[in-house]
């Protein structure tokens, strides 16, 4: 299993680090296969694979569900599962309870919050417990709705400023890594810079120390809005329409089951069954 340690050592090294989310038992079993570095628990679950059309409805319930799933799954692959929408927010004794549940029910390796401001206390709080803790800045989903949707950010001077200056916040208070979504790469290369630990994009050019993306985005998984700055690497949907609808034809044309899907008695036992009726 790597560790935080071994993500600030590739980051010295400069050898990229990847990371794809994962929502539950087949998907981390074949990132793991793929020899993917970091699985992402991310709450874009709740787009990708529970149909909501932001991240705001998912629940630390949700997270568990599916948090579980992804440790079944890849059980040697470093696991950062995100804290859902208002779930680090309220009181410092909530977020620690939270973040106590999310660990020990999910056996992540760490958790993944949102922001800057008042999050950065949550941060050193929950690195001071033993937790350890990813930023995310730049495009912060679960404040699209004060954002003004889903937009670059930091695209002025100040506001870049602004960025460089929280995630060196973050990583004052203790964070083991960053995510830094949707911001020009010349904002991620300043932040790279300046941070000692790891710093992986989304949408923010090739100047981070590693790379996530969703992983229905990059496999083409699903009928969803796809963002621009995904690469498509497959196109599965294709094929599981395709596979679905031959399936659909042969059950119509009573052309599947075959003899080779089904199942036989012994003779004597259908002689006994229908009583020689057969
Ligand atoms: N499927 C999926 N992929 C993601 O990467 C993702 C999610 N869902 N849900 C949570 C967040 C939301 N994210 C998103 C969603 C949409 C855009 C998007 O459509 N952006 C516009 C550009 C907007 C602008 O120009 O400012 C685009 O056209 O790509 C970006 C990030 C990233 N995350
Ligand atoms: C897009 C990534 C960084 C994320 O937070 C998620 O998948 O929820
Ligand atoms: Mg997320």
């Amino acid at each position: 299993m790597k560790t935080t340690h071994s993500f600030l050592a590739m980051k010295e090294k400069k050898e990229p680090i990847s990371m794809v989310t994962a929502y539950d038992f087949p998907s981390a079993q074949l990132s793991a296969a793929a020899g993917i570095d970091i699985l992402l628990v991310g709450d874009s679950l709740g787009m990708v694979v529970l149909g909501y059309d932001s991240t705001v409805p998912v629940t630390i319930e949700d997270m568990i569900h599916h948090g579980k799933a992804v440790r079944r799954g890849a059980p040697e692959t470093f696991i950062v599962t995100d804290m859902p929408y208002m779930s680090y927010h309220s009181s410092l004794e909530r977020t620690m309870e939270n973040a106590r549940h999310l660990m020990q029910q999910t056996g992540s390796n760490a958790l993944k919050l949102e922001g800057s401001g008042a999050v950065i206390e949550k941060i050193a709080a929950l690195v001071e417990a033993g937790v350890p803790i990813v930023g995310h800045l730049g495009l912060t989903p679960q404040s699209a709705g004060v954002l003004g949707g889903f937009k670059v950010q930091g695209r002025d001077a100040s506001k870049a400023q602004k960025l460089v200056d929280d995630a060196l916040a973050i990583e004052a208070a203790g964070a083991c890594m960053l995510v830094l979504e949707c911001v020009p790469h010349q904002v991620t290369k300043l932040v790279t810079e300046a941070l000692t630990i790891p710093v992986i994009g989304i949408g923010a050019g090739q100047e981070a120390d590693g790379q996530v993306l969703v992983y229905h985005d990059l496999l083409s998984y699903g009928f969803h809005h796809v963002p621009k700055f995904v690469k498509q690497y497959a196109t599965v949907s294709h094929d599981m329409v395709r596979g679905l609808k031959q399936f659909h034809e042969e059950v119509k044309a009573a052309h599947f089951p075959q003899s080779e899907h089904s199942f036989t008695m012994k003779d004597e036992e259908v002689e006994a069954l229908y009583g020689g009726k057969s």
